[in-house]
């Protein structure tokens, strides 16, 4: 047995990932070392109450409800414990005390992230968080390093498991949101309260992360424009389905240039949006994740696999931890990350894609003459018409698909075919993505 110089590791959080973390680190102590060459000491783990009945059995003598004290002389500490504080002090602070860090916290990077990678920078600490997005799937990194040469133009990711089961459900079957909810719900997919998942909000960190590292660019989570599935009717699935498209929760990070200025910027958005079924993202089906990454040299890549699940997450926190152990091994500062080109964060209404608009109109003469008017004042062009009527109130729906259009074009074509007197309703409005 080779007599490998210790690491010690501090991990702070027990629930369904730090759990398994803990479990694989001690389950795979010898292989880790050899693959490292160095022994990872998992030195303490910080719970909220040591006594607490836990699914996965831990050694008791690890246990500690003292966070602070136990990230004091740690080289590596491993934060689990998800949301803003204290996660956001014993990070900045095992950083200050020369510690590397691996999280998976989405919701702290998307929100303090610039502030967390500039500690890190100062010191020459590493933070890494490959858990954060599209959990076991291997995305981060990638985009970090793989495509460090590469430039990305697009990302589109279905990076939140729970609504994609949701939209996959009424797809296949049917359903209305209300009943998919309830079986994601029976089947342990969607958590007591949704509210995260289903509004979009999960989605919305994640693509902050992935915008900020795809552009070399800080995007903050409030500059991500969220949509979520809440306003999404079997109706509208069911007609995306005849069209041959299904609606999917969308975050997308883009590279655009203004047509008009000519200024590059970039847009991270979240919202369902029609994909055609031939695109790799349709067949992305249940609660699994996919990032579709276009890239300038490379052309287009697909991830796909697990986003959440806390042994398969915590392949991805081992990842990110054997990773920084060797660079211990090794000697130098850790990866810092890059802001460097802080292109700005365009507004929704400068994105161009195109819509699928749902309107009931009287089924008189003119009545399509009127509605072509009104989309081609707005300088929206049509491309594709589905017209069906009503027999028993004599009123037509029409789906319109549009080409390309700007999204501020779009919105004053939707409200001025509101106030149109042929139109009855605008039933809804949806975007269509993942055009060439
Ligand atoms: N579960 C997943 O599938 C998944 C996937 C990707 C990313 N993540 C991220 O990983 C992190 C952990 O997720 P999880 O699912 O394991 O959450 P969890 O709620 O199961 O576990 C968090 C644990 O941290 C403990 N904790 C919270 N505050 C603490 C404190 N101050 N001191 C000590 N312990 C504290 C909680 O008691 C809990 O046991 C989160 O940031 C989450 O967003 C989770
Ligand atoms: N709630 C998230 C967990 C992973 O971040 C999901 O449904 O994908
Ligand atoms: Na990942």
């Amino acid at each position: 047995m080779i007599e490998y110089r210790s690491i010690r590791v501090a991990l702070l959080g027990a629930g369904s990932v730090g759990s398994q973390v803990a479990r694989l680190l001690l389950e795979q102590g010898d292989e880790l070392a050899n693959r490292i060459g160095a022994r990872i000491e998992l030195v303490g783990i910080a719970v909220r109450d040591v006594d607490a009945p836990r699914d996965v059995a831990l050694p008791r003598e690890l246990l500690t409800t003292d966070a602070e004290s136990l990230i004091l002389g740690a080289d590596i500490v491993i934060e689990l414990m998800g949301g803003l504080e204290p996660a956001r002090t014993l990070i900045l602070k095992a950083v200050s005390s020369g510690a590397d860090v691996v999280s998976g916290n989405k919701a702290l990077l998307a929100t303090h992230g610039p502030e967390l990678f500039a500690a890190a920078e100062q010191v020459g600490a590493q933070l890494s968080y490959e858990a954060a997005v599209g959990g076991a799937i291997p995305i981060i990194r990638p985009l970090r390093d793989s495509l460090a040469g590469d430039r990305i133009d697009r990302i589109l990711g279905i990076v939140n498991g729970t609504t994609n089961f949701i939209l996959d459900r009424m797809d296949t079957t049917g359903a209305s949101l209300e009943d998919a909810l309830a079986t994601a719900t029976e089947l342990g997919y969607a958590e007591a309260d949704p509210t995260a998942d289903i509004g979009g909000y999960d989605a919305a960190q994640k693509a902050a992360i992935l915008a900020s590292l795809a552009f070399h660019t800080s995007v903050p989570v409030d500059r991500v424009h969220r949509e979520g599935i809440t306003g999404v009717t079997a109706a509208q699935v069911e007609s995306a389905k005849r069209a041959g498209y299904v609606v999917k929760l969308l975050a997308i990070c883009e590279r655009l240039a203004d047509p008009e200025t000519g200024e590059e910027g970039v847009s991270a958005r979240v919202y369902p949006a029609m994909v055609h079924r031939s695109h790799p993202l349709a067949a992305v089906h249940g609660a699994n994740n996919a990032v579709f990454v276009e890239a300038a040299a490379a052309g287009p890549l697909m991830f796909y696999g697990a986003g959440a699940g806390g042994v398969q997450t915590a392949s991805a926190v081992l990842g990110d931890l054997v990773a920084i152990a060797r660079r211990h091994v090794l000697g130098g500062p850790g990866t810092a990350e890059s802001t460097h080109a802080e292109l700005p964060v365009l507004e929704i209404g400068r994105i161009t894609t195109r819509y699928a608009i749902t309107i009931e109109a009287a089924d008189q003469p003119g009545v399509l003459a009127t509605i072509a008017h009104v989309f081609a004042d707005h300088g929206v062009s049509v491309g594709e018409l589905e017209q069906t009527i009503n027999d028993e109130n004599g009123r037509a729906t029409l789906v319109i698909g549009t080409h390309e259009a700007r999204e501020s074009a779009l919105a004053e074509t939707v409200a001025a075919l509101a106030d149109s007197p042929v139109v009855t309703s605008v039933a809804s409005v949806i975007r269509v993505e993942g055009a060439e």
